[in-house]
């Protein structure tokens, strides 16, 4: 009670402060929105969670630049492409910093200077470079192996109606992926697992909104929310337990293979501009430092990634059709798939150049993109000057969001913007052949925004479209993939740090061609192989065909296997 009393007290200070301040410069107002005041409370009684069904109200009464205060600054919201395109790509100068939060230093939180360009160039050059992520294609390969082998052991064929969930899969693959190209190693799956879990720990909470009104009030907070501040400095704490023994193994032993370099060693041999380095550490990233770069790192490929392909796949299991004409276009590109193999073997899988021969699986990447982004608002950005957006006054230190989600669902845009239709990106609206070509960092007009656009756009996003692009493509080629009996597919939304299903994918799975290995009748398990030819030589066909019939089911032809 106490403490809310507190709260109201100070949200009218503020609001009182914030009113002499921000209308100061009279004339030009601010975008419409709620007062000061509401916007708080409403974000106060309302969990973090639901803010968008709260944003997308205010965006119907208000229009596309609105103004909802979060915390002691205004914050204004952008649904409109063309101002979208106006504010980021013609005025990305003044948009492009970040609200100061308590996070430690790293590309994301950082402010628009010297110490995120840095940071920023180390990444993209040292490790998104196309060079760069050509040499780690050993890494995806093995990692897709492991994703493949996995699916075939948890697919059990007696009830085969039960489907799997595949997102944990999804997730771990990712996670194993980005493990190896941030520390360099193959961990094994328990400290794969380990390190999975503090970095969720961490987002979960983060995402569930718990410590907003610590970015909020920062210094207020840590004292009004000790329980909450404490909280956090424990989760903190558990992740640098995890990864600093990484880091320091790596700065111990230095990495002498130049084909693997991995993104803690850019990290350590990084020199940070004199007046932003921590005292005492010669320039030098602190431990903790690093730990937050890389726990960004992980954080920033591996949720988004997999929540993206468990969205893809989920629409490729819900239209057999668009399913059946990717699968034939990657056939017409490199022939039919082989078996599955046991993991020891060598086995063949779709060849990375080979993607770009592939139109369709980029529109089916694009359009999962348009129609499901994982982020359904980029990280806020911070304005360093007082400019004007419409006849509106921006002010100085405000907080600038963009609707990502809705400018993928505009119909002003994008025909049946609901529906999940890939050949849209095959061609634009002026009938000329795009194959799959999409311009994602909408520098010459944005038309969507998965990945934000202008100076803060991800620099991942190449990484990310690989990714994508691999496992859907692989995935497909393997397996036929059909809706569980029982959960269908539903497309339904939860907001936890990204935009999620909320009831996540279960399906079926059926090997393309399956008759080389570990059959769905397992003779081996019943009869033992040589037992069976021995009955069937002496005759004993019948109670042999009830239950096998010589010949594996086809999965595009038999009833039984879809
Ligand atoms: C499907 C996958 C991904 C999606 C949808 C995605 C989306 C985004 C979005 C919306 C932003 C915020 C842009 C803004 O604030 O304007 C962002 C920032 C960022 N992303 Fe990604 N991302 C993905 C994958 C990756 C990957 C694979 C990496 C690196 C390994 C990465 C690293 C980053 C970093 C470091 C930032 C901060 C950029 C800055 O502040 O300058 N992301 N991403």
């Amino acid at each position: 009670m106490e403490t809310w009393f507190v709260i109201v007290v100070s949200l009218c200070v503020a609001a009182l402060i914030r009113s002499t301040l921000f209308r100061r410069s009279a004339g030009k107002s601010l975008p419409p929105g709620p007062s000061y005041l509401s916007s708080n409370l409403l974000l106060l009684t309302n969990s973090r969670l639901n803010l968008e069904p709260i944003l997308r109200n205010l965006k119907s009464k208000y229009g596309p630049l609105i103004t909802f205060s979060i915390g002691f600054r205004p914050s204004i919201f952008v649904a409109d492409h063309s101002l979208a395109h106006h504010i980021l790509i013609q005025n990305g100068a003044v948009f492009s910093d970040r609200p100061r939060t308590f996070a430690q230093r790293n590309i994301s939180s950082a402010s628009y200077g010297p110490t995120w360009r840095l940071l920023r160039r180390n990444l993209a050059s040292e490790v998104l470079h196309p060079s760069r992520v050509k040499s780690y294609s050993w890494a995806r390969k093995w990692i897709l192996r492991i994703l493949i082998d996995r699916l075939y052991q948890e697919r059990n064929p007696a009830e085969a109606a039960a489907g799997i969930k595949v997102v944990d899969h999804f997730q771990f693959a990712m996670f194993s992926l980005l493990v190896l190209m941030c520390f360099g190693e193959k961990l094994g799956e328990q400290e794969i697992n380990e390190i999975a879990r503090v970095q969720r720990d961490m987002l979960l909470i983060v995402g569930s909104g718990r410590f907003t009104v610590l970015t909020m009030f920062p210094k207020l907070g840590k004292i009004l929310f000790r329980n909450r501040w404490k909280q956090f400095q424990q989760l903190l704490e558990d992740k640098e337990q995890v990864l600093i023994p990484l880091i320091r193994s790596r700065i111990e032993a230095p990495n002498s293979d130049p084909q693997i370099v991995a993104y803690v060693d850019t990290l350590i041999n990084l020199h940070l501009p004199e007046v932003e380095a921590t005292a005492g550490n010669g320039g030098k990233l602190t431990d903790k430092e690093m730990v937050s770069m890389c726990s960004e790192f992980l954080n920033a490929g591996t949720d988004t990634t997999s929540t993206a392909l468990q969205w893809i796949m989920a629409n490729l299991v819900k239209h057999p059709d668009i399913q059946s004409k990717l699968y034939d276009e990657i056939v017409t590109v490199v022939g039919p798939p082989p078996p599955p193999a046991a993991t020891e073997e060598p086995e063949s899988v779709i060849n990375e150049d080979d993607l770009q021969k592939m139109p369709f699986l980029k529109a089916v990447v694009l359009e999962g993109l348009r129609r499901h982004p994982p982020a359904h608002f980029v990280l806020p950005h911070r304005v360093v000057k007082e400019v004007e957006v419409e006849g509106y006054k921006i002010p100085e230190g405000a907080t600038i969001n963009f609707f990502v989600a809705d400018m993928g669902w505009d119909p002003k845009v994008w025909d049946d913007p609901m529906e999940f239709k890939p050949e849209r990106f095959m061609m634009n609206d002026d009938g000329d052949v795009i194959n799959g070509g999409f311009d994602v960092s909408g520098s010459k007009g944005i038309k969507m925004m998965p990945f934000g656009a202008g100076r803060r756009i991800c620099p991942g996003s190449d990484l990310a479209l690989l990714h994508l692009e691999y496992f859907v493509a692989n995935l497909i080629w393997f397996f036929r993939w059909t809706a569980d009996d029982g959960y269908g597919v539903d497309l339904s939304e939860k907001v936890e740090f990204t935009v999620v299903m909320k009831n996540p994918l279960h399906a079926r799975i059926f090997p393309r061609a399956e008759k080389g290995r570990d059959p769905p009748f397992k003779l081996s398990n019943h009869f033992g192989l040589k037992h069976l030819v021995e009955r069937q030589k002496n005759g004993f066909n019948h109670q042999i065909s009830n239950s096998f019939s010589g010949q594996f089911p086809d999965p595009d032809t038999d009833t039984d296997a879809r």
